[in-house]
């Protein structure tokens, strides 16, 4: 299982990451996020020339094609993470340029395999992450802020036959290393393909904390 490490705002976080064995490297287009990619000053020829092996996925919220377009060519960026109301056509659109993920927010009572069923032969990946409980144009205001550092609950994955690769997202702390890896011995997680640390791995809003990142990663691979 790969890990995501989401909200990369400075050169150093970026270089740490392969040392510290992640895959998947999350810049966040999205002006209102407190991680939002260039908020501390971060590149993006930098990024565009950082050449070890890593993964590097920007992530939007109902941007538009265009947007994405030149934002991936300008950082360099290997995927798209769409993390709004975007539908299946518009991932398709992209697919023939850049890899695609599709990220869901799911709240209470919302239907896992209904939800996502529409996006397995346009996207790549898939992201499962949680929602706020709340109306839809509160919740948008809610979602705004970012990150919500809610649990998903994983409970409601139990038994489903997900049949495409997905990351496993939504409010994972330091201390879930354990819960993750016996999520990962059950039958759903037969397509997990990484976890996704974001907001629970910061020092303060926007910057991230390399040493939970790493005490995360020795707990996790631990036999
Ligand atoms: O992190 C943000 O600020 C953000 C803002 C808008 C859209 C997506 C955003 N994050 C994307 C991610 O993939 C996060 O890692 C994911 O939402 C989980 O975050 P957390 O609840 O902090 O674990």
């Amino acid at each position: 299982m790969d890990v995501k490490v989401c909200g990369i705002t400075t050169y150093e976080e970026l270089q740490a990451l392969p040392g510290l064995g992640v895959r998947y490297a999350g810049f966040i287009f999205y002006p209102p996020s407190p991680r939002q990619a260039q908020r501390f000053g971060l590149q993006p020829e930098a990024v565009r020339r950082f050449r070890e092996p890593l993964y590097k996925v920007g992530v939007f919220v109902n941007a538009s094609y265009a947007h994405i377009r030149q934002t991936v060519d300008e950082w360099g960026l290997d995927a798209v993470q769409l993390h709004g109301h975007e539908s299946p056509w518009e991932c398709e659109q992209l697919l023939p340029h850049v890899d695609v993920i599709k990220a869901f927010r799911f709240v209470e009572n919302d239907h896992v395999l209904w939800t996502i069923k529409d996006y397995f032969s346009c996207t790549d990946l898939l992201l499962l992450d949680t929602g706020v409980p709340l109306p839809r144009a509160e919740r948008d205001a809610a979602l705004a802020s970012g990150a919500t550092a809610r649990r998903f609950s994983w409970n409601r994955l139990r038994g489903l036959d997900i049949p495409k690769p997905f990351i496993l997202s939504g409010g994972i702390g330091p201390g879930d290393a354990d819960y993750v890896r016996q999520f990962a011995r059950e039958s759903v997680a037969g397509n997990l393909a990484a976890v996704d640390l974001c907001s629970r791995f910061e020092r303060v809003p926007g910057l991230k904390d390399a040493a939970l990142v790493r005490r995360f990663l020795a707990a996790l691979r631990e036999q």
